[in-house]
């Protein structure tokens, strides 16, 4: 192989393989990676071996195992690490949302303790700060902007709502082994005195501790102290550090990502999440497209109904441009639709709802798509059959414009967007990047 070659196969050569516990998280994530330098590629589920994926520096397998009973977490969580390891992944990233959602019996520790267990780790790296979307962490603190994640509008989150942003107790909570803290002192002092910090709890017996990081600057010592073990979690700020290590490692080169190829025709806003940015984005896009609401009560009682309703909509209103159909809605009416339905049910026949929805327009012909929300989208990319997304040009923070691949309906340009992700206009700027 002569110089280029070379150079071309490292580039494409494996270093991080990366398991989102959320659709949305994953593009997030992928679209960070492939920021900072990284060639990635995104597969919906662990990918058939028989799938012809591009070849990429990091693998990102989105799951949706951010609200399943933490068992099922947990085997589907190892099956992607055990093919991330076999294609040749050097450290893990096991990616949760920068709020850090999950219950108290839920699957951040259970999945963190398992593949810390199945890496032969001695202690795993935590730490969920994306600074650049006003997630920060101080003395184990997640902050939102300026509030503390218990006073945000995560304490109102209708599957997890998360009331403590004590980050140490949360995990200690989830996890088998004691969880310690890497303050905010050892991460300025740099990378050595993070590994040395890190070395020292787990000599303690922790399983895992919480790292500070309250800036982009933090992030970078993060990456190096995290690419020394073989298993970190977090979310987009710690992706960003790694792939950095990564490049300045030597175990990955900067490359420039190429533009999506035009998809062009008809395009819909699907909206299942009820975060106050998801909300305050669906009343900014009622001025310039139209806008249903389904009746989340009405239509769990009667889905089939709900969904010709939302089908005539579309059909009436989608040859003069874009539309928007949400079920998202103010906490106190979640909350109703909770109390009478349960949650997870309400959850589900909510997400399968406009899951079935987004098939039925695919089939009509439509070709952009815009899905808000992480358990929304999942529903939505597994109803299409979606079986990898190639990640393009940044729409807002976190949030890139995706190729669909695979699909047996053909190309499809998709935006899956974290609930609490976006400025207020961010559904007409997904509208103007989709391709
Ligand atoms: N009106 C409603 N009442 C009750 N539940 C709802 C309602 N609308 C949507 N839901 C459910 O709330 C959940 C929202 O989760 P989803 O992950 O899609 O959004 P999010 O949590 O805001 O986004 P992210 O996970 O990306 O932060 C879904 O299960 C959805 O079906
Ligand atoms: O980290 C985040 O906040 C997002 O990528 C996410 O996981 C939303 O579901």
């Amino acid at each position: 192989m002569d110089g280029n070659g070379q150079a071309e196969a490292q580039k494409r050569a494996l270093a991080l393989g990366c398991i989102a516990d959320d659709h949305t998280g994953a593009t997030d994530l992928a679209n960070t990676l492939a920021r900072a330098g990284l060639s990635v590629v995104q597969t919906i589920g662990v990918p058939d071996p028989d799938l012809a994926i591009p070849a990429a520096e990091a693998l990102v397998v989105a799951l949706k195992i951010r609200s399943v009973p933490a068992q099922e977490a947990v085997s589907r969580a190892r099956a992607a690490r055990e093919m991330l390891v076999a294609a040749g992944a050097g450290h893990v990233l096991y990616k949760i949302c920068s709020t850090f959602d999950s219950t108290d019996a839920g699957n951040i520790g259970p999945v963190t303790d398992a593949l810390r267990a199945d890496a032969g780790a001695a202690i795993v790296p935590v730490c969920p700060a994306f600074p650049g979307t006003g997630r920060t962490v101080y003395q184990g603190h997640l902050f939102v902007g300026d509030r503390l994640l218990s006073e945000s509008p995560l304490k109102d989150h209708p599957l997890n709502p998360m009331r403590d942003a004590d980050l140490v107790r949360v995990l200690s909570r989830q996890s088998a082994a004691p969880v310690g803290l890497v303050a905010h002192a050892d991460v300025r002092a740099g990378a050595e005195a993070i590994g040395k910090r890190l070395a020292a709890l787990a000599g303690e017996g922790r399983g895992a501790a919480i790292v500070d990081a309250v800036c982009d600057d933090d992030l970078i010592p993060l990456g190096q102290a995290a690419l020394a073990h073989p298993v970190s979690t977090g979310a987009s700020g710690l992706g960003h550090g790694l792939a950095r290590a990564l490049i300045a490692s030597g175990r990955a080169s900067e490359s420039v990502s190429s533009a999506l190829p035009p998809v062009g025709g008809p395009a819909v806003i699907l909206a299942g999440s009820s975060s106050a940015a998801t909300r305050a984005q669906l009343a900014a896009a009622q001025a310039f497209m139209p806008v249903m609401r389904i009746d989340a009560a009405a239509a769990i009682a009667d889905p089939e109904r709900a969904l010709a309703d939302a089908l005539a909509f579309a059909r009436e209103k989608l040859p003069s441009g874009p539309l928007a159909i949400a079920t998202s809605a103010e906490p106190e009416v979640v909350a109703a639709v909770q109390a009478r339905f349960g949650a997870g049910f309400a959850g589900a026949a909510l997400e399968g709802l406009l899951a079935r929805i987004a098939e039925h327009l695919v089939a009509y012909g439509l070709r952009r798509l815009v899905v808000a929300g992480g358990e929304t989208s999942g529903a939505v990319v597994e109803a299409l059959q979606i079986k990898a997304l190639r990640i393009g040009a940044e729409i807002a923070p976190g949030v890139p414009a995706t190729l669909a691949l695979g699909a047996p309906a053909g190309a499809l340009a998709l935006a899956l967007k974290s609930g609490n992700f976006g400025g207020e206009d961010f559904f007409a700027r997904a509208l103007e990047a989709l391709p």
